[in-house]
């Protein structure tokens, strides 16, 4: 649809981009050592929208009319391909069904509103004449939270927020912005730098995702230690609803009850659209190194990165890797070129040999980044303070150097899921976050939980992890996983991320710090918030939305 970007139908992200392991000599070992595949050479660069077939749009001619009233006939789409990339998200279960062609249940009509008006038409005729809504923003959903139900039988309507996409006001004293949610990121950020601001909320997911979508999922950015998750930065909003719009003022604080400001976030929208959303925002930071260092080992990175957030030493990210990820992280450099790279990966062999000298399993070592944003000045003062606590813990700072190729290759690696894919392999994440009391138990159960589902299905598989997102209390631990794909994909997909999700709430974590819940991660619902909790959300959807029109069956059913 004119002027709303969407990613390809079958994949992450913009159709010529791709991850290649040609130039990064030490992958395919990696990959053959980690799960016993042999990769290939890419053989296809694009999957033709002619190999799927798609259900026909059951959208009724009346149905359409009284969108197309609405919205303008440019600006609603029947068409299959559209259709298809507005029916689920990016998790791993809706990329392998939408390869395969296996839909079920396609939105049957896509409209993209202009303005709040016209969200709230829409709702009305929704309402009026039965169909569900499911508020789309960049679909980057990886818990199956657009994905409608295949037992659905009344119209679905995707509501693309696409258009509603510009900065409306900067409030510089206070330092809030008013933002329409179908921003995406990029778009967002340059319209907020342009005027030296930034929102400073980086999700992994950042280039293709929306902050409505933020808010509506409790997302969390990487940038999280300084800035703060969405739930913090978002003060203020507002929610369209069947028969009228909640405004929620900014404001720094408040003590008018249960926040409803929270109760919107995470919402997944089952509570209304949300149209627009107040924001505290930074000025852009004058100056920001990330510094990497390399600890002897998983338990004292982690002790490393706690005594970082208790001493209350102002860092925007500190994140670190465990040994896993460490090796898979040192098999994706690339092959060194020129002279300066042939100095650095020299620079690497004796690195390695001090620390055989000091008597490190290199097998066990852990690379840990830690960003720093301020003034010149300042930075230099906090990077000291930092480098005294890891240095506590045993840890080797290796300077700026592969900081800044780690800043640079962040938005990059949603790309590997696609090429893994390809390669009959399954490489996919899932999220916690405990106390820090209980961050090294719940590392350790979730790698048992997911060594003995490799097992039970056969399989060689491989698990890693990092640390990141530092809160007084806690942290959260980021999984990785893969092995190669057997003879049913969904069914030893679901062991082992049922394994995994399962050691969580088990060892004393949340199902997820920021993937949100959708309907994968519903299962483990009433285990994370109590059946209690799970029934008050239940009575709550079915007052706040009693026809069931607003993305249903998502968090709870
Ligand atoms: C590879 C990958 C990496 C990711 N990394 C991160 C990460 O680092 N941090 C993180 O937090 N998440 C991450 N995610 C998850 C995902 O990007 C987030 O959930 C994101 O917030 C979704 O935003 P979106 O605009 O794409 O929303 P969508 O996927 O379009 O929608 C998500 C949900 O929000 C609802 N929704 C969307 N817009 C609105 C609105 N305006 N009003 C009401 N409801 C709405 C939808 O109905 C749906 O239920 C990742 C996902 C993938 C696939």
């Amino acid at each position: 649809m004119a002027h709303v970007k969407h990613m390809k139908w079958w994949g992450w992200g913009e159709e010529d981009v791709h991850f290649e392991y040609a130039n990064k000599p030490a992958f395919a070992p990696f990959v053959k050592k980690a799960l016993g595949v042999d990769l290939r050479p890419r053989e296809r660069d694009t999957i033709p929208f002619s190999t799927v077939t798609v259900p026909g749009s059951r959208a009724g001619a009346e149905v359409l009319e009284a969108l197309r009233a609405v919205s303008g006939a440019e600006h609603m789409s029947v068409d299959d391909e559209l259709r298809v990339v507005h029916w689920a998200g990016k998790s791993v279960t809706e990329l392998l069904l939408t390869r395969a062609g296996e839909f079920a249940r396609v939105p049957d009509v896509v409209v993209y509103p202009a303005d709040e008006q016209e969200v709230a038409a829409v709702l009305a005729v929704a309402v009026e004449r039965d169909l569900v809504v499911i508020p789309f923003g960049g679909g980057t959903s990886i818990s199956r939270s657009l994905q409608p139900s295949p037992h659905e039988e009344r119209t679905i309507v995707s509501l693309d927020l696409g258009r509603m996409n510009q900065v409306l006001a900067v409030d510089e004293t206070a330092g809030l912005a008013t933002i329409q949610a179908g921003v995406l990121g990029p778009d967002m950020e340059a319209q907020l730098n342009a005027r030296g601001w930034t929102l400073g909320h980086f999700p992994d997911s950042f280039t293709h995702s929306t902050l409505g979508g933020w808010a509506a999922t409790r997302s969390s950015g990487m940038q999280s230690d300084k800035y703060g998750d969405i739930a913090d930065i978002v003060r203020g909003m507002r929610v369209v609803r069947p028969g009228g719009t909640v405004v929620l003022r900014p404001l720094p604080s408040t003590s008018t009850g249960p926040s409803l400001r929270e109760m919107f976030l995470g919402s997944e929208g089952r509570l209304g659209v949300i149209t627009e959303l107040d924001v505290q925002v930074h000025r852009v930071a004058e100056h920001r190194e990330v510094i990497a260092y390399m600890f002897p080992t998983w338990q004292r990175a982690l002790s490393a990165m706690h005594a970082i957030a208790r001493s209350g030493v102002p860092t925007t990210f500190a994140r670190v890797s465990d040994a896993h990820e460490t090796a898979f992280s040192l098999s994706t450099q690339k092959a060194p070129t020129g002279l300066k790279k042939k100095l650095t990966a020299k620079g690497q062999d004796l690195l390695w040999e001090v620390m055989r000298r000091r008597g490190w399993d290199t097998d066990a070592m852990c690379i840990g980044y830690v960003c720093f944003e301020g003034a010149k000045a300042e930075v230099e003062r906090h990077k000291k303070a930092v480098a005294g606590l890891v240095k506590h813990e045993g840890a080797l700072v290796l300077g700026s150097g592969p900081g800044a190729l780690y800043d640079q290759k962040k938005f990059d690696t949603p790309y590997l899921r696609d090429f893994l894919l390809e390669q009959n392999t399954i490489g996919d994440v899932s999220e916690t976050a405990a106390p820090w009391s209980k961050l090294a138990t719940v590392h350790q159960a979730v790698y048992e939980a997911a060594e003995r589902a490799f097992r039970s299905q056969g399989k060689q598989g491989w698990i890693m992890s990092h640390m990141s997102h530092s809160y007084h209390s806690g942290a959260c631990l980021y999984f990785t996983f893969g092995y190669g794909i057997g003879e049913d994909p969904h069914a030893e997909y679901a062991v082992i991320k049922g394994a995994v999700q399962q050691a969580f709430v088990d060892a004393g974590g949340t199902l997820s710090h920021h993937h949100g819940v959708g309907t994968e991660h519903s299962p483990w619902m009433a285990q994370d918030v109590s059946p209690e909790g799970v029934q008050l959300l239940r009575d709550l959807f079915a007052v706040a939305d009693p026809g069931a029109n607003l993305n249903p069956g998502k968090i709870v059913d």
